[in-house]
């Protein structure tokens, strides 16, 4: 037996003991039950995690979830969460103090002063959070932090949603998707059964210094592939820094003219060769997320444009495809690539 599996046996035990007499429905643990294809268990170092109990296709909807305590603001403070557990039944505010707490992390760790030129209001949020993090107990802000997702204008955690653990490279994406009032998950690669399904809580972008600093407040320091062993130059973590590298470079080339300024790709020299090697650093990546669609779909657009119907067919076939298999066929702008698609199928019908 696995040491994973072994702690899974204790952690359920632990937890049920803590939850005992509480009538809690079984939601918490037996996930599975319900048809999600995953099921929880403890990993060391880790707390909780969740994994595959079968294969899982790239596309498939792991999860759809209401959250368990919501705010309409993004900017929020204690008192914005505080209302909200206030109205939950005992059972929930049970759930929500069961899930993970990132507090107890060392002062000397963190900045002990805040800058003189921040106002008032964002002085208060960060004292707030600061002492979360460095608090003894788990409180109801460092429960917030640690496990919200942003959600429209505001924040959510969720029972579920919330288990699901950290990688640069995940191999799961999470949306909140207005449609359905719900935050999804969906594979974003294959996944094998065993394997841990995982998130990105940070910018996957950004470089290894910037995603250890944006995580820190999580509590823990990433050991996913994309960070672990990258001293040796043939680890998948040196190639992806590499990658990652020239993934910005080329994302602040491109922004310029991208997206709702797409109409001036035209003046970019070279805008198609560069869009395709952003798209093909992605794909080496494992990056079948959003970037990939909109990338595919603006380079769609673009070869519309000039009248490369045939191109910009197999583009925007792609970027349909990408952006189901990560949002769901319920996404509100799904109809919007849809109607791409048809309208070049049309013109080279025509
Ligand atoms: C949203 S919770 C995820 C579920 C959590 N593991 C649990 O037991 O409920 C975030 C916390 O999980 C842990 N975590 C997530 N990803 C991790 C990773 N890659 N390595 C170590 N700890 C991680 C950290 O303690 C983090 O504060």
């Amino acid at each position: 037996m696995s040491t994973t599996e072994t702690l899974h046996e204790d952690a359920l035990a632990a937890i049920n003991d803590r939850l005992a007499g509480l009538k809690l429905p079984t939601r918490l643990l037996t996930s599975h039950a319900d048809g999600a294809p995953y099921d929880i268990r403890a990993i060391t170092g880790k707390g909780f995690g969740c994994f595959a109990i079968n294969d899982i296709k790239r596309g498939t909807r792991i999860l759809e979830e209401s959250p368990l305590l919501s705010t309409p603001i993004g900017f929020y403070f204690h008192e914005d969460i505080k209302a909200e557990f206030d109205k939950l039944s005992p059972t929930d505010q049970a759930l929500y103090f069961s899930l993970h707490s990132a507090h107890g992390q060392n002062p000397a760790s963190w900045p002990g002063h805040v800058h003189p030129m921040v106002a008032e209001k964002g002085k208060k949020r960060i004292l707030e959070q600061h002492n979360a993090r460095i608090g003894k107990k788990p409180s109801i802000v460092s429960i917030f932090q640690t496990n919200c997702m942003e959600k429209e204008s505001g924040a959510a955690v969720y029972v579920h949603a919330s288990r699901f653990n950290h990688a640069c490279n995940p191999n799961a994406g999470f949306q909140w998707n207005p449609a359905i009032k719900k935050e999804t998950i969906h594979a974003v690669r294959d996944i094998r059964a065993g394997e841990e399904i995982t998130l990105s809580y940070c910018d996957a972008t950004q470089n290894k210094a910037a995603r250890l600093y944006q995580l820190k407040h999580y509590g823990f320091v990433c050991d996913c592939p994309a960070c672990a062993d990258d001293d040796d130059p043939d680890s998948f973590a040196a190639k992806s820094a590499a990658r990652r590298y020239r993934l910005s470079e080329l994302q602040r080339e491109l922004e310029p003219v991208r997206g709702w300024a797409l109409h001036k790709a035209g003046t970019k020299d070279g805008f198609a060769q560069y869009l395709l090697e952003y798209i093909g650093l992605l794909i080496e990546e494992g990056d079948y997320s959003g970037r990939l669609s909109s990338a595919y779909l603006d380079l769609g657009l673009f070869c519309e444009s000039k009248g490369d119907l045939k191109m910009a067919q197999q583009a925007t076939k792609k970027a349909l495809k990408i952006r189901l298999d990560n949002m769901g066929s319920d996404y509100p702008d799904i109809k919007d690539y849809a109607t791409v698609v048809k309208r070049i199928n049309l013109a080279i019908d025509e």
